[in-house]
């Protein structure tokens, strides 16, 4: 066993252990420093060789090379590697191990104590801050005679109610937390989305949050100088860090080189502008920051220290896919597959962000907290925001996953609601998005994910539909029109314009903001007159308008599409465009569905569509207590039972279908009438038709995988998820061409043998009932073209890689924009 003694360029972290990466000849292997040491510690099994340790002359802590100690196994430093060039490198036999030079290794404990004056120096100058910090802070409290979230310790925000030792409401195997019966988008109640004025694994990210600021140096020191923890007082540089890029490289990828950022380094904005009505608590905000006197000089003088120390810029992977144009990408969405979800944009915000992680962006989800989500934990300090008059309390969850952090807002109000997320009272809907849009808004700057806030330069938030919508107007408000967070961006991603946060204007006085803002939220349009319009203030402040495909894009500029926001979608046509989403390849993927591998079912590929497929069809009818044919198609539904969606179509059309040699199968949840006709048709065709009412993701999967044929009536679909699921799963769309439907469901052509489904012009039955007939015609009697159909559809690139490069190109776009 051998032992590394570094001397790292930078302080390590503190909490838990340190992994050192390292590269032998290219190779990598861990190695593991207990907590508080500067020590590695490496057996020879770490590397497969007992010689190989001399190779360690390229050691990579987190992209920054390292002195390093070799220790031999009797204690003594046996060889000594400065931040050598692979001209350096030494052999790898025990030979070398003894034969080297003191010269080298005084080299090395004499560049180590110069790392270690400039460290004890730093940390003489944040103790010093540190207590000029605490009290302003005091005095602050003292003047205000209010309890200031931010003084208190972190264990004092665990809410009794939810705190660590809680049940935890286990997802299920899709990891999705609910299998249950719940209320549609449109939810019950006054509803204010309607139009119609009714209405890798965590460790990695330990590591990589830990990169910066505090560690095994810090423990070195803090005994050295007998002073207050170095750990609080780095602690505190780290809350206060603002400056994303000054982020170290994460797994090897360049920092963004935003020119922005280069050029505001700290993004404090003059605490002197006071904001609007809201402003006590946005400059106390923006204030505390700078109070802990993170300065541009400290921040300078922390540079400065590394630069004398130049780091070899060595990467641990390859550079990032979207080289310089790396952002800090925040996603904000009331729902996030899959903890929650109740339709397409929860599988959006779930997928989206990872594979904009994938293209090396440091990518945040931020949704509120319905559940007990194991994986998540809590993070930052408690916050107070003021809803409609009242004090409402947020605390930070956070979870780093698949390379993206996921940050839960929780609040009383969100607490349980994951299966009604839209519903309830319009007010009090209303009031959740409110709280969710400011407490987000705030995220960036205050918690710190790894250690490391985003910071406002080189961010963009990714706002989704109307929920979110007040993001960009608190980001003006709030912020970017009082000089706060002026590097800041916002992208507005409409999913569904037919939910829009209308109300009477009064509603205005909820939102909390000045009276001149009032113009935003004022639309007039036939039918709701002049309104407050929630959507319509957010397509005005976003910076760039993103629809889920360009034939919506399309649509949302006429008068039929845009349900009144037409016109604003036409004013904003310069930053308006479409880009059609992609599907989560792993979850819906026959090959990986864990819904297959168990209760008949099957895992599939395009190999073995035939036999696998079949056996899922098999599977299907027998769960559903059909009757048991393979030659039988079955015709599927999924989805909310509502208007949008066009199930009384389905509904129109049943004495026809019901009069084939075929089964239906119907899964979804929505409008109590609607559910009632499901019911209603499985009751009066046993032997045909299934109607599941109710929201069951595992159904959801099985019914694609089994069915043959999968039918999208939808009046209007922005994009449009099932029939990618049902693509890539070997069944055939049959779509009203419509919106993203057209977009992705090429029509079947019989002479060339190309296309992947059937599309009908109109939603209408006859019509659907025209392009079904075609559909099984071909699954009668053309086997052939209907496999070839299959294929076809199995060999698409659904993923979200090209889809997250175009978001990309908007982001970019954004941020260059003023
Ligand atoms: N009862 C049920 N049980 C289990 N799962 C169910 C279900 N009902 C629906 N789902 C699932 O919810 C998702 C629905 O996705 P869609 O894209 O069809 O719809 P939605 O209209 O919600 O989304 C809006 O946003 C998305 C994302 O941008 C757009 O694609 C879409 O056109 C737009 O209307 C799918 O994953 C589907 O399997």
């Amino acid at each position: 066993m051998f032992s590394l003694l570094f001397s790292p360029p930078r302080p390590l972290p503190s909490p838990g252990a340190v992994t050192c990466c390292l590269r032998p000849g290219g190779a990598r292997f861990l190695g593991h420093s207990p907590l508080g040491t500067s020590k590695i510690t490496l057996k020879h099994s770490d590397c497969n060789g007992s010689a190989c340790t001399m190779r360690f002359l390229n050691a990579v802590y987190y992209g920054q090379s390292l002195d390093l100690v070799l220790i031999n196994h009797r204690g003594k430093p046996s060889v000594a590697v400065g931040r050598s060039s692979s001209n350096d490198r030494q052999e790898d036999n025990d030979e070398d191990v003894e034969g080297i030079s003191d010269d080298s290794l005084r080299a090395t404990i004499r560049q180590s104590k110069k790392v270690l004056e400039m460290q004890r120096n730093l940390l003489q100058q944040i103790v010093k801050r540190r207590k000029l910090v605490s009290s302003i802070k005091d005095s602050v409290v003292t003047k205000e005679e209010r309890p200031d979230s931010y003084n208190q310790a972190s264990s004092s925000f665990s809410d009794p109610d939810m705190g660590e030792n809680e049940e935890i409401d286990e997802p299920n195997d899709s990891g999705t937390s609910s299998e249950t019966h719940v209320q549609p988008r449109q939810g019950k109640g006054e509803e204010l989305g309607r139009t119609d004025n009714s209405w890798t694994s965590y460790g990695s990210y330990s590591k990589l949050s830990e990169a910066g600021v505090v560690g095994d140096t810090e423990a070195t020191i803090s005994s050295n100088d007998g002073e207050q923890s170095v750990a609080d007082a780095l602690g505190l540089l780290r809350e206060a860090n603002l400056l994303q890029s000054q982020r170290p490289a994460v797994f090897g990828q360049s920092q963004p080189s935003s020119p922005i950022s280069k050029s505001q380094p700290l993004t404090i904005l003059p605490h002197s502008q006071s904001g609007p009505a809201f402003s006590e608590e946005t400059e106390s905000y923006f204030n505390k920051y700078e109070n802990l006197g993170v300065s541009a000089e400290t921040y300078a003088q922390i540079s400065n220290n590394q630069q004398e120390v130049p780091p070899k810029q060595e990467s641990v992977d390859s550079p990032p896919l979207a080289g310089p144009n790396v952002m800090n990408v925040i996603v904000v969405a009331v729902e996030c597959a899959p903890w929650s979800k109740t339709g397409g944009l929860g599988d959006v915000a779930g997928a989206l962000p990872k594979a904009l992680a994938k293209r090396g962006h440091r990518v945040m989800v931020i949704a509120p907290r319905y559940g007990n989500y194991s994986e998540a934990k809590v993070i930052g300090d408690l916050k107070r925001y003021k809803v409609d008059g009242q004090d409402m309390e947020v605390t930070y969850y956070h979870a780093y996953i698949d390379s993206v952090d996921f940050v839960f807002i929780d609040s009383p109000i969100f607490r349980h609601i994951e299966n009604d997320i839209y519903g309830g009272k319009r007010e009090d809907i209303l009031k959740r998005m409110i709280l969710f849009c400011k407490a987000a808004v705030e995220v960036p700057g205050r918690v710190p994910c790894g250690g490391f806030c985003y910071g406002d330069g080189n961010l963009v938030f990714i706002a989704n539909d109307w929920h979110t919508s007040l993001l960009p107007v608190y980001l003006k408000a709030y912020y970017r029109d009082n000089g706060f967070m002026i590097y800041a961006r916002c992208v507005l991603v409409i999913h569904n314009i037919a939910h829009q946060g209308r109300g009477p204007l009064d509603d205005f006085s909820f939102v909390d903001l000045p009276h001149h803002y009032l113009d935003l939220f004022r639309l007039y349009d036939p039918v709701g007159g002049e309104h407050f319009n929630i959507f319509a203030a957010g397509l005005k402040t976003a910076d760039r308008v993103v629809t889920v495909s360009h034939g919506y894009a399309r649509e949302l500029k006429t008068p039929e599409g845009g349900w009144g926001l037409h016109g604003i979608i036409n004013k904003s046509d310069w930053k308006f465009q479409g880009i059609i989403n992609g599907i989560d390849t792993h979850s819906w993927n026959p090959k990986f569905d864990v819904h297959l591998n168990f209760d008949g079912y099957t895992n599939y590929s395009l190999e073995t569509l035939q036999t696998g497929k079949a056996q899922c069809k098999v599977a299907l009818q027998q769960e559903l207590g059909l009757p048991v044919c393979s030659d039988i198609p079955i015709i599927a539904f999924i989805g909310r039972l509502d208007h949008q969606k066009g199930v009384d179509l389905i509904a129109e059309a049943m004495h026809w279908l019901v009069g084939q040699n075929l089964q239906l199968i119907m899964l979804g949840t929505g409008r109590s009438d609607l559910e009632d006709m499901l019911r209603r048709f499985e009751s009066e065709h046993q032997d045909k038709v299934r109607g599941w009412v109710g929201f069951s993701v595992k159904m959801a999967h099985r019914i694609t995988a089994g069915a043959d044929i999968l039918l999208m009536p939808s009046r209007f679909e922005p994009c449009g998820l099932n029939q990618l699921y049902a693509m890539m799963y070997g069944t055939i769309p049959v779509v009203h061409a419509v919106g993203g439907l057209r977009d992705t469901v090429q029509q079947f052509d019989p002479f060339n043998e190309t296309g992947l489904g059937w599309t009908f012009d109109r939603a209408e039955a006859n019509r659907m009932i025209e392009a079904l007939g075609h559909c099984l015609n071909t699954y009668w009697n053309y086997k052939e073209s209907w496999v070839g159909l299959q294929k076809r559809g199995m060999m698409q690139d659904l993923s979200w890689d090209s889809a997250a490069e175009r978001y990309e190109e908007v982001l970019v776009a954004a941020k260059y924009q003023w």
